[in-house]
């Protein structure tokens, strides 16, 4: 039986596996949980299963094993409560279709409204608002296909915004996105989970999770390792996500020091933002973005 006690205050993924119709095994006996007023980034290679853990905790792929806990509610009742809100990869979306920003924006209050779909007022305060959240409220009234990249992604994170849900996934926000608006997505973000909000982030950029996300869940079809970031977000657990699939710069002895002194300046990449470590080999610490 459901425990509200237990679970409602987090997402609790327990011991998940999904099988896609052909057959293939993408996650095999995942479990994690994601608390209120977090960030968690969500991190592997290509491939590891990360979108497949999104479409799990929104209902969009049926579970082998093991169950999804929102909240306290099923993934079908927290959905139809509408407190599950998505920022889609960019790929994802079809940009020639003709839509107005503030149309996009507005299909986060379709779950508030009724079934004509006619805006109120309150609805209509909510899309200036989110609008406003992400600097975007001079580009309304333009096509969604005429925005660049990084002025996409703010509009879906409006979108979510406006949706007022409590939980926010987001694959990949950084993608494509200059430094500026990175920083202006973590800030918002920080604000979110000071609101209470549960954040779930795939992302690339390793140098950035230190700084913004305060639990990691490494995976690959599995949860490798998961916790709060300053405990799990090691060097071997990096290694252990990625394998060879990161670039990994070294430098050490005489390229840093003219003694005998041992630590060398370790930096890891998957794709923008590398981490950097410093120390003795594999008594590293991390020290943060460059
Ligand atoms: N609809 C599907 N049918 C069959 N296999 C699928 C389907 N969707 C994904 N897969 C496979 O499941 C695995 C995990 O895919 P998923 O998209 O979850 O990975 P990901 O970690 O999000 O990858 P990326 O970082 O490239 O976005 C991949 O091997 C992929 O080919």
């Amino acid at each position: 039986m459901r425990n509200k006690q237990t679970t409602a205050n987090e997402i609790k993924i327990n011991d998940i596996t999904v099988t896609y119709r052909n057959g293939f095994t993408a996650i095999h006996n995942a479990s994690f949980s994601l608390p209120k007023g977090s960030i968690t980034a969500l991190v592997g290679i290509n491939g590891s299963g990360k979108s497949t853990i999104f479409k799990s905790i929104m209902g969009l792929v049926s579970l082998k094993t093991g169950s999804v806990n929102i909240l306290g509610l099923s993934v079908k009742q927290a959905l139809k409560s509408n407190i599950v809100a998505y920022v889609p990869q960019s790929e994802e979306i079809d940009w020639d279709f003709p839509i107005l920003v503030e149309d996009v924006v507005m299909m986060g209050r379709y779950g508030h409204m009724n079934m004509l779909r006619m805006s109120s007022a309150k609805d209509r305060e909510m899309v200036d608002q989110a609008l406003r959240r992400v600097n975007m409220q001079d580009y309304r009234h333009r096509q969604i296909g005429e925005l660049s990249g990084g002025q996409k992604k703010r509009i879906f994170l409006a979108r979510a915004l406006a949706q007022e849900s409590q939980v926010i996934l987001l694959d990949e926000p950084f993608t494509g996105v200059d430094v500026k608006t990175e920083e202006h997505i973590m800030q918002l973000l920080k604000v979110l989970r000071e609101e209470g909000k549960v954040i779930l982030v795939s992302t690339h950029n390793l140098g950035s999770i230190p700084e913004f996300c305060d639990r990691t869940v490494f995976i690959n079809r599995t949860v490798l390792d998961e916790g709060q970031t300053g405990k799990v977000f090691t060097p071997d657990n990096i290694q252990k996500a990625f394998g060879g699939a990161l670039r990994h710069f070294v430098l050490s002895g005489d390229l840093l020091h003219t003694d005998d002194d041992k630590r060398q300046v370790t930096v890891i990449s998957d794709d923008e933002r590398p981490v950097v470590l410093y120390g003795e080999q594999h008594t590293n610490t991390v020290l943060n973005q460059l």
